[in-house]
């Protein structure tokens, strides 16, 4: 396999009727399986929402300082809302990077005495005043994704013998549709160039709509980093630890990272997390025994234990990323969740 740049898969080819999409179906399979990274072309999610999505982004991180904190994290027990550059931490290391984070869009439960911590996930996004298109771009942005999500999500369930609609249940009613709006400005070469550090993301599936800067970089073979290079109209397509784990470790979850633009630019991209239902458990799927004899079992950080339970694990993450807000709304918390 050349691993000089990531193989490009077409969503219409996967979903064509009855055999014809059979040599596709294998060739997601393959890719997931040892690479885990991909280009998506053919999603068919409208390109002006594309534009709009990027161009709502931009004007965003334009706003004043003090709107953005006006909608900054630290207000949200949720995790929602603006992060500035140097706040989240990866491998504890910090991240070059300003962020939006904007969740599935529900009021908060109401919680009893004892209820488990990852409850005060579920609630409501915050929203800058100063902009209010953000909303209902996001919310269209949000719902597109979802769809795609699922379309390709049944074709993974295709491509590894289970019934197309295997995953739903995992996914749910209520799924963590997660979107984080993402700028990394231009580093100096004698700063740091950790615009986010290496991991591996830990829902289903992410998407990514990268912009015209490079900088995104996958670990296809261990030290071996590819760069996921812009291509216009197309996603890029990763497998989160959820989808690793529900598969004994036969799709994979790849290590990428993003490497800083050089001083006076910068880089936007847009990310769309889908994760579980937060009260789901990620069971292991049985597999045909041709497949299961090539799951090598998940290849877990052991630094950062994976967790079955989908609220936990997503917990686990956020507390992670985000101490300030952990600090704040969390206390009770921190020793349950082994981060
Ligand atoms: O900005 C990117 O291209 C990647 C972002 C990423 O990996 C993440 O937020 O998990
Ligand atoms: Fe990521």
């Amino acid at each position: 396999m050349s691993v000089g740049t990531l193989p490009v898969l077409d969503l219409g080819l996967l979903e064509l009727p009855g055999a014809a999409q059979a040599e596709h179906l294998t060739e997601l399979r393959e890719t997931a399986r040892d690479v885990g990274f991909f280009y998506l072309v053919n999603h068919g999610v409208n390109a002006q929402l594309l534009q709009n999505v990027q161009s709502i982004t931009r004007a965003f991180f334009a706003l004043p300082e003090a709107e953005k904190q006006r909608v900054s994290m630290i207000h949200s027990p949720h995790f929602r809302g603006y992060n500035r550059a140097g706040v989240e931490y990866t491998r504890e290391q910090r991240d070059q990077r300003e962020q939006f984070d904007i969740g599935a869009e529900r009021v908060a439960l109401t919680l009893q005495p004892g209820d488990p911590a990852w409850k005060r996930l579920q609630g409501p996004n915050l929203w800058p005043e100063a902009l209010p298109q953000l909303r209902p771009v996001i919310h269209a942005w949000q719902q597109e994704m979802t769809g795609v999500a699922l379309r390709l999500l049944r074709a993974f369930a295709r491509s590894l013998s289970l019934p197309a609609n295997a995953f739903d249940a995992l996914y749910g009613t209520h799924p963590n549709e997660h979107v984080k709006l993402i700028r990394y400005p231009g580093q100096a070469a004698h700063e740091s160039q950790q615009g986010v550090g290496a991991h591996k993301d830990s829902g289903f599936l992410t998407f990514l709509l990268q912009d015209e800067q490079r900088g995104l970089q996958v670990e296809v073979t261990p030290g071996n980093w590819v760069d996921a290079l812009p291509k216009p109209g197309a996603f890029v397509v990763n497998i989160g630890e959820l989808l690793e784990l529900a598969t004994n470790g036969y799709l994979r979850a790849t290590v990428h990272r993003v490497v800083s633009p050089p001083a006076r630019k910068e880089r936007i991209s847009i990310a769309f997390f889908l994760g579980a239902q937060l009260d789901a458990q990620v069971p292991l799927y049985q597999l045909p025994a041709s497949l299961a004899a090539e799951a090598a079992g998940p290849t877990s950080d052991p630094a950062n234990p994976l967790i079955r339970d989908v609220g936990w694990n997503y917990l686990k993450g956020r507390l992670r990323s985000h101490r300030d807000v952990a600090l704040r709304y969390y206390t009770d918390a921190l020793n349950t969740v082994k981060s």
